[in-house]
């Protein structure tokens, strides 16, 4: 590890160490670690072949440090916080050959520059998929039982006045599973990859047997897939539609498609007018899918019924005045969806092996 990247590396044993190891220290080659990660920082600190400069601080990692210290690095681990656009690479300088991200999104990476610098670059698909989608399921729940105006209730005494009493339609807010009574309810993902089937497969439980979803422009149909998922999960409609009839006929709206600018605000004003009055909105992809002040209004207006986020475009800069934060209907928690210690440590672990295949020549567990 480089000197001054942590305080207590600067003892008498380490210095030895150092000068025991120094003829090697030209040749191993130096990688830039923007953020502690925890239980798997073994995988890199019991290494004697790479030169380990860490961002030594419990807090995102400073821009002006990172420029620092990537001069003449060889590989950077990042999250997505941090981008990696031109400024930083002209920072690395040529040394630089492979950049991991420790997350599934890869907004902060300028992909078509990386491949001009023959950069190679890995990120971390599969491993929170089944996290996601748990969280995913989580908020439809939540968005849908008015547990934010509930949990706030109890918070604040509320449940104790003698003005609240339990009462039939106290509360109320449309169930997700399905009843005799309401035998055929609509899931609708915008996006359907890995993380959309995984929740599609904790909701068939629910009662689902109904799931209409649109995809890419660009992408072919998957028909074989689809109707293998038709039968595996016994599924009276599995349907790719256009966004006007994901709009008008889902009953619970997953988002659950990348960010980009070919994604940016698919879900405007227009969009959630078409929704049904009961309907709830999920979003754990990006925020920038869905138009914040559209959604605000759609909520306050009761164009729909409730929303569940972990994703808000301009995050984390959410504080208390955000008009959807004071959306009483909506549920928020601050991108939270991979993080659970087995997802983080599975994440950070392929975060590791994609940088030391990219450093080393070698393969890349999930090279984009
Ligand atoms: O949003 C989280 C990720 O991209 O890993």
């Amino acid at each position: 590890m480089s000197s001054g990247s942590m305080a207590s590396l600067s003892s008498p044993s380490h210095t030895r160490l150092t000068s025991i190891v120094s003829h090697l220290s030209d040749v191993r080659p130096k990688v830039v670690i923007c953020r502690h990660l925890g239980p798997a920082m073994p995988l890199l600190l019991d290494r004697k072949d790479i030169d380990i400069v860490l961002w030594p601080e419990d807090r995102g990692c400073e821009r002006a440090w990172l420029l620092e210290n990537i001069k003449g690095a060889a590989g950077v681990l990042v999250l997505l916080p941090e981008r990696v656009n031109e400024e930083l690479l002209d920072a690395a300088g040529p040394s630089l050959r492979v950049v991991s991200t420790m997350s599934v999104g890869y907004e902060h990476i300028d992909l078509p520059l990386m491949a001009k610098r023959k950069i190679r670059v890995g990120y971390t698909p599969d491993v929170l998929t089944e996290a996601v989608a748990d969280i995913t399921l989580m908020l439809a729940l939540m968005a849908g039982r008015n547990d934010g105006v509930a949990y706030s209730l109890v918070k604040n005494g509320g449940w104790a006045k003698p003005n609240f009493g339990w009462s039939p339609f106290t509360f109320c807010g449309p169930q997700l599973s399905t009843t005799a009574s309401s035998p055929a309810r609509t899931v609708g993902f915008l996006g359907f990859g890995r993380i959309a089937q995984a929740t599609l497969a904790r909701l068939v439980p629910f009662g689902i047997t109904h799931c209409i979803y649109t995809s890419s422009p660009t992408s072919r149909p998957d028909v074989a897939r689809d109707a293998a998922l038709q039968t595996k999960y016994n599924l009276k409609v599995l349907e790719r539609v256009d966004a006007d009839r994901l709009a008008r006929e889902s009953d619970v709206l997953f988002v659950l498609t990348p960010g980009g600018k070919e994604t940016y605000h698919i879900v405007d004003a227009t969009f959630l007018r078409k929704m049904k009055p009961m309907s709830v909105l999920v979003n754990t992809s990006r925020g920038s899918v869905v138009d914040s002040d559209a959604l605000a209004t759609a909520l306050r207006e009761k164009w729909i019924w409730g929303a569940g986020l972990d994703v808000v475009e301009g995050e984390p800069a959410i504080t208390t005045d955000h008009p959807l934060v004071k959306e009483p209907q909506c549920v928020m928690v601050p991108h939270i969806g991979s993080a659970t210690f087995q997802t983080r440590l599975d994440m950070a672990t392929r975060a590791i092996d994609n940088l030391i295949g990219g450093l080393f020549g070698g393969e890349m567990p999930a090279e984009l």
